[in-house]
């Protein structure tokens, strides 16, 4: 009974299903073209009539030829990770320039469901097919054009509109950042940026391991850095209200080996920016130190590492034009090539230039950067260069301290304690000696080398250095007594001198006045 019952309603929409395609081949054959197109648009408005949803629809490629919308790839990325946990059909792509080498997303005539502040939305992919084969330059035309379809409700048309959409693009440009793969650029020479496809910066992937939990430091210092630059990168709403250039300057100063290279690293891996490695010596004036500041992006580190050996700031540059000058060949074609050579090889990038590259009008354009600067002897730069306002926050990168070392000793050799910690306490409280140094001692020389080798082996480093130091400061102090007691002695010898020089005159005047 029941199996018959079944059969019947199987045979009902057998007949039902063969009926509906009967009427659209009728309606196919009998219907001219126009009069099926009218019937099809006032058919899909009346039923949208009735219907309680709105769609919205952003299409790949819209406005601008072979610009692929940055809302329809912004909304993309955002429904990824939801296409990739409930969509059937997925679509993988392949992104460029990413460290997600494969992005998944719903492939065409899927749907997803999204909820937002408890507001139930959909989203579906949406192809329409090319109507002719014909060769189009427009990218979307061969393939057929791609779009998205978000469809709610009607009551919430303004929250959809006002909020969500715009938390949508927000989200899918955030999660981008996020997944880039972040380039390390470095500055080209001038003679390379003519020519086709001429670059100012060449860039490579930028891999650096360096992280702030690698980073040997006081945690407090750290923290206070993290936190400085975090409020750096979420201001862009304050420094707009203070009517301020969104960027900041860093100064990183140190004795080498400090690790100011690796906190620039590290700043870029907590911020996911780009790096800009600015080498200013191949950088020939201020015009071209404006241009290359043009071609860097947002969200971006430029940096000018050893400052003080980069351009001459106090005047020497020009003295040692002076000097080269006066031995200038005699010869008209030595000296043509020789100042040809003088002239690629020196930079006329001035003290101004470099001022006005950090905070003239140029430097606004873009926002979201970071401007660095790493020297070995701050006292040799100018003050007008790293004044407060320029080079916002200066930070000193010093010698290794115990907290310091502890960050190593867990990095390198996964210690967190030893009974040897308070030795080596003692003795870096009484020696110098960079984190590279104590870095090189920490790191295994053979497959056998245990923490206990390895601490030991920074112990007997740390008790060289120590003994260095000592014999040095005996070697100074011998310099010194020696240096006061030669003065004493040239002293002593002028002294002399004028004595007898007094001597001589009092003689000849008594010898005058016995004569008159
Ligand atoms: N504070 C640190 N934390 C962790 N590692 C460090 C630190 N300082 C130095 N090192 C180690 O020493 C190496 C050299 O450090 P880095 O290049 O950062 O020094 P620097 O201050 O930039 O030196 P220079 O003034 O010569 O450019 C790094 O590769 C790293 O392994
Ligand atoms: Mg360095």
């Amino acid at each position: 009974m029941m199996t018959m019952m079944m059969g019947e309603k199987w045979a009902q929409l057998g007949s039902v299903i063969g009926s509906i395609m009967f009427a659209w081949a009728m309606f196919n054959q009998y219907f001219p073209q126009q009069l099926r197109d009218f019937i099809l648009k006032y058919g899909q408005k009346f039923v949208g009539f009735l219907s309680p949803n709105i769609h919205i629809t952003f299409h790949e490629f819209s406005g601008e030829y072979f610009k692929r919308s940055e809302a329809y790839a912004a909304i993309q990325t955002y429904l990824s990770d939801k296409s990739s946990m409930k969509a059937k059909n997925l679509k993988a792509e392949v992104v460029k320039d990413s460290s997600q080498s494969v992005i998944l997303s719903m492939a065409e005539n899927e749907e997803v469901t999204d909820e937002f502040e408890g507001v139930k939305l959909l989203w579906a992919s949406m192809k329409h097919a090319p109507r002719t084969q014909s060769f189009s330059w427009y990218p979307e035309a061969s393939d057929g054009k791609r779009y998205y379809k978000l469809t709610f409700h009607k009551s919430k048309r303004e929250f959809v509109t006002r909020t969500y959409i715009h938390h949508v693009l927000q989200e899918g440009k955030e999660i981008t950042v996020r997944n880039r793969q972040r380039k390390l650029y470095t500055n080209n020479p001038s003679q390379n940026w003519h020519g086709y496809q001429a670059r100012k910066w060449s860039h490579v992937a930028f891999e650096h391991p360096s992280t702030f939990d690698t980073l040997a430091m006081e945690s407090k210092k750290k923290e206070e850095i993290k936190n400085d630059l975090t409020k750096f990168s979420q201001g862009k709403e304050y420094y707009k209200k203070i009517g301020k250039a969104w960027k900041r300057g860093y100064l990183l100063y140190g004795p080498p080996g400090t690790g100011k290279s690796s906190m620039i690293a590290a700043m870029a891996d907590f911020l996911k920016y780009d790096i800009y490695d600015l080498e200013l010596t191949t950088v020939k004036d201020n015009t071209e130190l404006r241009k290359l500041l043009i071609e860097t992006t947002s969200k971006s580190i430029i940096v000018i590492e050893d400052i003080d050996c980069s351009i001459d700031l106090t005047g020497q540059r020009k003295k040692k034009k002076e000097k080269v000058e006066e031995e200038e060949p005699k010869d008209p074609v030595s000296k043509m090539a020789k100042d040809e050579e003088e002239e690629s090889n020196s930079t006329k990038v001035t003290l101004s230039g470099l001022l006005n590259f950090i905070d003239g009008i140029w430097s606004a354009t873009g926002g979201e950067r970071l401007i660095i600067f790493t020297t070995n002897h701050v006292e040799k730069l100018d003050p007008a260069l790293i004044r407060r306002g320029r080079m916002d926050k200066h930070i000193e990168l010093s010698y290794c301290s115990f907290q310091a070392f502890k960050v190593l000793a867990k990095n390198y050799l996964d210690v967190d304690s030893h009974q040897l910690f308070e030795t080596i306490g003692h003795l870096l409280e009484e020696t110098n000696i960079t984190p590279a140094d104590v870095a090189e001692n920490l790191m295994p020389k053979s497959l056998t080398e245990d923490a206990d080798a390895c601490l030991k082996t920074l112990i007997e480093a740390l008790e060289t250095a120590k003994e260095e130091a000592r014999k040095k400061a005996e070697e100074d102090m011998r310099l010194k007594v020696e240096k006061e007691e030669k003065e004493k002695q040239q002293v002593a010898q002028e002294d002399v001198k004028v004595d007898e020089s007094l001597a001589k005159e009092v003689k000849e005047n008594c010898v005058e006045v016995v004569k008159g």
